[in-house]
This record gives C-alpha cells, structure tokens and sequence, in this order.
C-alpha cells in the first residue's frame, strides 16, 4: 500500500491505471478508521482493480464551534486496518495541499442541505462538496464510495454527480453497527461510560418510528414516540428527529416510496446522528 500526500503524485499513478484499463474505487474519508469505513474499503475493493482511500480532516465542512481541532485523528493505525482493508493507496494531504489559494470559488448545496444536519450546520455541506469534488477531479474515480450513515450527504453528492456530469458512480453502503446498535462513528470516542451506555437509544427510538409508522403512517405519532424514548433513556438533547421522503428530502406524500428517519441528538456535548432507510415494503 502506497501513502501519497501530493495530488502530483497521486495524479500520476492514477494516469498510469487508468492507462492500463483500469478501473478506480475511491473511498473518501476523514480518518480515525471504523469498521464502517473498512466496510466501504471491502465493498471497492470487490468492485475495482485499484481502491484509493483518502483520508483528509477537510476544514470548509466544520463551523467555527465545531469540533475540527479535536477531531480524532491517528493515521500510522489507519495505515494498518486500510492495509487490511485491501486499499491500495491512502491520499492523505495537508490543508494547503488541498487549498492552496485563499478558497475563492465556493460550491453552494441546494435544497437538500437547508434542513437536517444542513440546518443545524450552516455551510458544512458546501464544505462537503467542495471537497468531495475536488477528490472526484483529483482521482477520477469509477465508483466513489459512502455510507448510508450519512444519508443526507449522500443524497446531495448525488445531486452533484448528476447536476454537474461527473463521471461516475456512486455506491453506498449500509450502516455498519456496534453489537448494542449504535451506529459507528469517529466521534464515539467522545463518549464517556455512561454516554456510551445511553447513546443505543437512537437506534432503538428510529426502530420505535418505523414500526410505529409502518402501522399508521403517521409521522408525528411515531416520531412523538421515538422523542418519548430518547428522553427516557438518555440525558440527550435531540437535534432533529424526522420522517421525509428519500432521496429528495421532501415532506412524505401518499406518493413516497422510500422513507428515511433521521435523526441528530447530542449525547453529553458528542452530537450523534443515526437513520433508517425503508419503504412500506421491507427496508431498502
Ligand atoms: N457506521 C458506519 N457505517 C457505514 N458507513 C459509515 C459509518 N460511519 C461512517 N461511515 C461512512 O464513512 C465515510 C467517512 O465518514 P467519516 O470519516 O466522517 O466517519 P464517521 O465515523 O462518520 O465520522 P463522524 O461520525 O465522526 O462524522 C462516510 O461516507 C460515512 O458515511
Ligand atoms: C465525505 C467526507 C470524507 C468529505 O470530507 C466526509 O464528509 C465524511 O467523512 O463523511
Ligand atoms: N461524516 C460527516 C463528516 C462530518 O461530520 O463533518
């Protein structure tokens, strides 16, 4: 496994692949590797000759109260479990590799990011996909692999794909889960015990929704259950807690095929976000 820390370089290696035939799986990540991010890994490596990870802490995606200091970074063990992983190249730049000028040209997220997380964390999706577009330019990949963790972000780098003709495809990947439910997450080092202990109550309350929504179809019966459960079982602070229709993220009509249940809530000062995608039908 190759660490590459320039796009030059990175440039030329992906030049000479490409001359080959070969086909690119690119792995975006922030580091501080999960099994979340390895399940990403396995799933280009399966698909492509060549799995680039990149492993970058991007700054235009955190507000000025976030966390981007302490942001859990530790790439000598992310080599190692990428390694495992099958990746064959870690892009880890530096911030003036990525952002060599003063940042002139910005991307604006559209309607999708005016809610969920994109309410709560004005510009972080721009900041996404200003990255995440200069990664599709950098290494041109076939497939580009995310989480369904995050499922609004996937559902704008979507739209970006398809509004601006990158060529490729995306591929998402469900939410990996520790063994009490809670989802995976950088950020779950945060936690001390007793968060720890409490933060399984996401889950179990997008759980309550579904099953309280599959019966009815009533939004806000079920998310006033999942609030019920959350404020029960936890000393949290929900965010957001809501039903929409994915992947446009607009209100549930009679004609919404897929839903999605989002939820943020801050455990302790850790804000922790989780989701269920389904339709009536069984869960996508
Ligand atoms: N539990 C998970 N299951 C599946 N994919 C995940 C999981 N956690 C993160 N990912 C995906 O990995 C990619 C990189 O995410 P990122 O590096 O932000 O990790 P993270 O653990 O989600 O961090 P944080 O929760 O702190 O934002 C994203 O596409 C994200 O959706
Ligand atoms: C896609 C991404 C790597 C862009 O910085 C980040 O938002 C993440 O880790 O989900
Ligand atoms: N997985 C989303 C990255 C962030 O929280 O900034």
């Amino acid at each position: 496994m190759k660490v590459i820390t320039t796009i030059e370089q990175l440039k030329l290696i992906i030049k000479k692949e490409k001359s080959e035939g070969k086909t690119i799986g690119l792995v975006p990540t922030m580091g501080y590797l999960h099994e979340g991010h390895l399940t990403l890994a396995s799933n280009a490596r399966l698909e492509n000759d060549v799995v680039v990870m990149s492993i970058f802490v991007n700054p235009t995606q955190f507000g000025p109260n976030e966390d981007f200091e302490s942001y859990p970074r530790d790439l000598e063990r992310d080599k190692k479990l990428a390694e495992s992983a099958g990746v064959d190249i870690i892009f880890a730049p530096d911030i003036e590799e990525m952002y060599p000028t003063d940042g002139g040209i910005k991307i604006r997220a559209g309607r999708q990011a005016e809610i969920l997380c994109g309410a709560s964390r004005p510009g972080h999706f721009d900041g996404v996909l200003q990255v995440v577009s200069k990664l599709f330019h950098i290494v041109e990949p076939t497939r580009a692999y995310f989480g369904q963790k995050d499922a609004q972000q996937v559902a704008i780098i979507q739209t970006l794909v398809r509004d601006y003709n990158f060529p490729l495809e995306i591929r998402t990947v469900p939410i990996v889960r520790e063994e009490d439910g809670l989802a995976k997450s950088s950020r779950n080092v945060y936690l001390t015990e007793v968060e720890r202990k409490e933060a399984p109550a996401i889950y179990e309350a997008l759980l309550i929704a579904k099953e309280q929504f599959e019966a009815n179809q009533n939004s806000e019966v079920a998310i006033d259950s999942a609030t019920k459960h959350i404020e029960k079982y936890t000393s949290g602070k929900i965010d957001y807690l809501q039903i929409l229709a994915y992947p446009d993220l607009k209100p549930v009509t009679d004609k919404t095929k897929q839903y999605l249940i989002a939820a943020a809530v801050y455990i302790g000062k850790t804000r922790l976000i989780d989701n269920i995608i389904f339709s009536l039908k069984g869960e996508a």
